[in-house]
C-alpha cells in the first residue's frame, strides 16, 4: 500500500487520562478508547462540547502527548515511534495564540518556515504564497499586533500552511470570531483544500459550521466517539431512529444539535453552563486576544 492510500489518520483504542490536583486528585479519562479513521483529502470534524476530549485527541495525533495509550498513525506513520516523521506531514493551528504580536505577518510565517525546514532557497516564495492563500499579502508587513481577530486566525493558518502539510489540524479555528471572520477562515481553508487536496482535521463546537464544511464528522462526548458519519447520514439516522417517538424533532429535518442530543442523551448547551475554570479562562484568553 502506498502512502497516498493510507488513511490520513488512524486511531485505535486511543486513551489518555489526567490526574487532577498535581497528581493527587482523581483521574480524569479525557479520551476513553477512541477508534477513528480520517480519509485522505476529506475535511473531518471532531465535534463536541467543552471537555469532550477533542483537544486531547488532537494532541495525541499531533505527537504532543507521547504517552497516550492505544495506536495513532498519520499516513501510516506511528505517532509514538516516528514523531519527527509525523510532524513533517502536519500543519497545526492550536487553540492558544501561536502568532507573535511583535513581529510582522511575514516574519511570523517566515519563522514557521525555518522551524519546519522549508529549504532556504524556497522560503521567501513559500512565505509569500502562504500569505496570499489567506489574503494577507497587503497586510504582510504590518505588525501582527495590529491585526483583527479574523486576520490573526488567518495568519496562524498561513503559519501552518507554509510547510505544505498533507494533514492540516485546526483546533477550534473560529472560536471567539464574529460570523464574518468565521466565514473568512473557512473560505480560505476550503480554497486551500480544493487547490491542494490536503486533508483537514478540525475540532469545533459550532454545529452549523461542521454541517456546512465537513465531509464527515465524529461526535465526541466524555472521551468517546458517540456517532460518526456524514452530516446527512447522521441526520437520517436520527430521523429514522426517532420516528414515532415522543422526542422526535417535530416534522422539521433534524439539525446536528438534534443529532448530538440523540446520541449523547443530552443537549450541547448543558455543557456551556457547566464549563470548568480552565475552559472559561481559555475562552476568555482567546476572546481578549481577538478583541
Ligand atoms: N492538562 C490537564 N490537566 C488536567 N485535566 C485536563 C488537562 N487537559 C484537559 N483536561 C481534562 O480532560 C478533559 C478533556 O479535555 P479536552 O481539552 O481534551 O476537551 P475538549 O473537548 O477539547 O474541550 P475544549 O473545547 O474545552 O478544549 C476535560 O475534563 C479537561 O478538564
Amino acid at each position: 500500500m502506498t502512502g497516498q492510500e493510507q488513511p490520513a489518520v488512524r486511531c485505535r483504542g486511543l486513551a489518555y487520562s489526567f490526574h487532577r490536583g498535581r497528581g493527587k486528585g482523581p483521574v480524569v479519562r479525557a479520551v476513553d478508547g477512541v477508534d477513528l479513521e480520517v480519509r485522505p483529502g476529506e475535511v473531518f470534524g471532531l465535534l463536541g462540547p467543552n471537555g469532550a476530549g477533542k483537544t486531547t485527541t488532537i494532541r495525541a495525533i499531533t505527537t504532543l502527548l507521547p504517552t497516550a495509550r492505544g495506536m495513532v498513525e498519520v499516513f501510516g506513520h506511528d505517532c509514538a515511534a516516528e514523531r519527527t516523521g509525523v510532524r513533517r506531514l502536519l500543519g497545526y493551528v492550536p487553540q492558544a495564540l501561536s502568532a507573535d504580536a511583535g513581529l510582522t505577518g511575514r516574519e511570523n510565517v517566515a519563522l514557521f518556515a525555518r522551524v519546519f525546514d522549508v529549504p532556504r532557497a524556497e522560503r521567501a516564495a513559500r512565505v509569500a504564497q502562504a500569505l496570499a492563500a489567506v489574503d494577507l499579502t497587503e497586510a504582510a508587513d504590518r505588525m501582527a499586533g495590529t491585526y483583527s481577530g479574523g486576520m490573526v486566525r488567518r495568519l496562524e493558518l498561513a503559519q501552518a500552511l507554509v510547510s505544505a502539510p498533507r494533514l492540516l489540524v485546526l483546533d477550534e479555528p473560529t472560536i471567539g470570531l464574529d460570523p464574518i471572520a468565521r466565514a473568512g477562515v473557512w473560505e480560505r481553508v476550503d480554497a486551500v483544500r480544493r487547490a491542494t487536496g490536503m486533508t483537514v482535521l478540525v475540532t469545533t463546537h459550532y454545529m452549523d459550521e461542521a454541517d456546512r464544511h465537513c465531509d464527515r464528522i465524529a461526535l465526541m462526548d466524555r472521551g468517546r466517539i458517540r456517532a460518526l458519519g456524514t452530516p446527512g447520514e447522521l441526520k437520517a439516522r436520527v430521523r429514522a431512529e426517532s420516528a414515532g417517538s415522543a422526542d422526535a424533532p417535530e416534522q422539521q429535518a433534524p439539525t446536528l444539535d438534534d443529532v448530538f442530543r440523540h446520541f449523547s442523551g443530552r443537549a450541547l448547551a448543558d455543557d456551556a453552563k457547566e464549563g470548568e475554570f480552565s475552559d472559561v479562562r481559555r475562552t476568555r484568553r482567546t476572546a481578549s486576544r481577538v478583541g
